[in-house]
């Protein structure tokens, strides 16, 4: 790894997915290079098909590139193993999505802790009070005790994100996180995305919504598996 890359939050440099469809393929990502600094707030934005998916679920680990290399929050995802992406995703990454993916038998307060569990990073006698400061920035700290499936949309996709930054991870990304909300909620999840961003973390959120532009500081826009359009918008840090 040079100094630039320990620098970037992300450097993807020419990547390619494609997955296997009957007798070909299907190219899913084509000869893509991204870079984002830390503290950026970035939208990926493109038709449906377009790639976006594709492109946060690389950068998750949760896939790997049929060529090319990803590096994020300082390391090399191809060389790790998927023991080893596992447990860099506990410490470096949040995610969130569009249909919030709370565990339906545990309260709000314990899918937050869930994470927690998992990477062991925060003590187990401070799990519970980091989970409800966590709620408390949120801004559903009333809600800690109550199963998801009682929740509106909305407080549900609040505490889908405290739970995305349970180990107090460098980057959020996050898959059409407002899909699944009406409009003025979106307008407030998307705020709290700013607040978050605000107090220095990176994100990269795939979306539909028509004004993001307004939101975020960079729009990267993907079309047929391409970056056409990389625009420095102004709205934020
Ligand atoms: N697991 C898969 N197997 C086969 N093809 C796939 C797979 N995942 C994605 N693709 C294909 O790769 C291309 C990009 O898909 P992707 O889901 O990344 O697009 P998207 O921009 O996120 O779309 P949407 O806005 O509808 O979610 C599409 O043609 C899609 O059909």
């Amino acid at each position: 790894m040079n100094a630039d890359t320990a620098d970037a939050a992300i450097r993807v440099s020419h990547v390619v997915k494609t997955y296997p469809l009957g007798a070909g393929e299907v190219v899913a990502v084509d000869h893509l290079s991204l870079d984002i600094a830390y503290g950026e707030f970035v939208a990926i934005v493109g038709r449906s098909g377009s790639g976006k998916t594709t492109l946060l679920n690389l950068l998750a680990g949760i896939d790997r590139p049929t060529s090319g290399t990803v590096h994020v929050a300082r390391a090399d995802l191809g060389s790790l193993s998927e023991s080893g992406l596992a447990t860099w995703r506990g410490h470096n990454v949040g995610l969130v999505f569009q249909f919030f993916q709370l565990l339906p038998t545990l309260t709000v307060v314990e899918n937050v802790m869930l994470p927690m569990d998992f990477a062991r990073k925060v003590p187990v006698a401070d799990r519970r009070d980091r989970a409800l400061h966590l709620l408390d920035r949120v801004g559903i700290g009333d809600q800690a005790d109550k199963l998801p499936a009682t929740l509106s949309g909305g407080q549900q996709q609040r505490a889908a994100i405290a739970r995305a930054l349970a180990n107090d991870p460098p980057l959020l990304l996050a898959d059409e996180p407002t899909g699944n909300l009406d409009s003025h909620t979106a307008d407030a999840v998307l705020k709290l995305f700013a607040d978050l961003n605000a107090d220095g973390r990176t994100i990269v959120v795939v979306t539909h919504e028509r004004d993001i532009r307004s939101i975020v500081g960079r729009e990267v826009t993907l079309v047929d598996r391409r970056i056409v359009d990389d625009e420095r918008t102004g709205a934020s840090a």
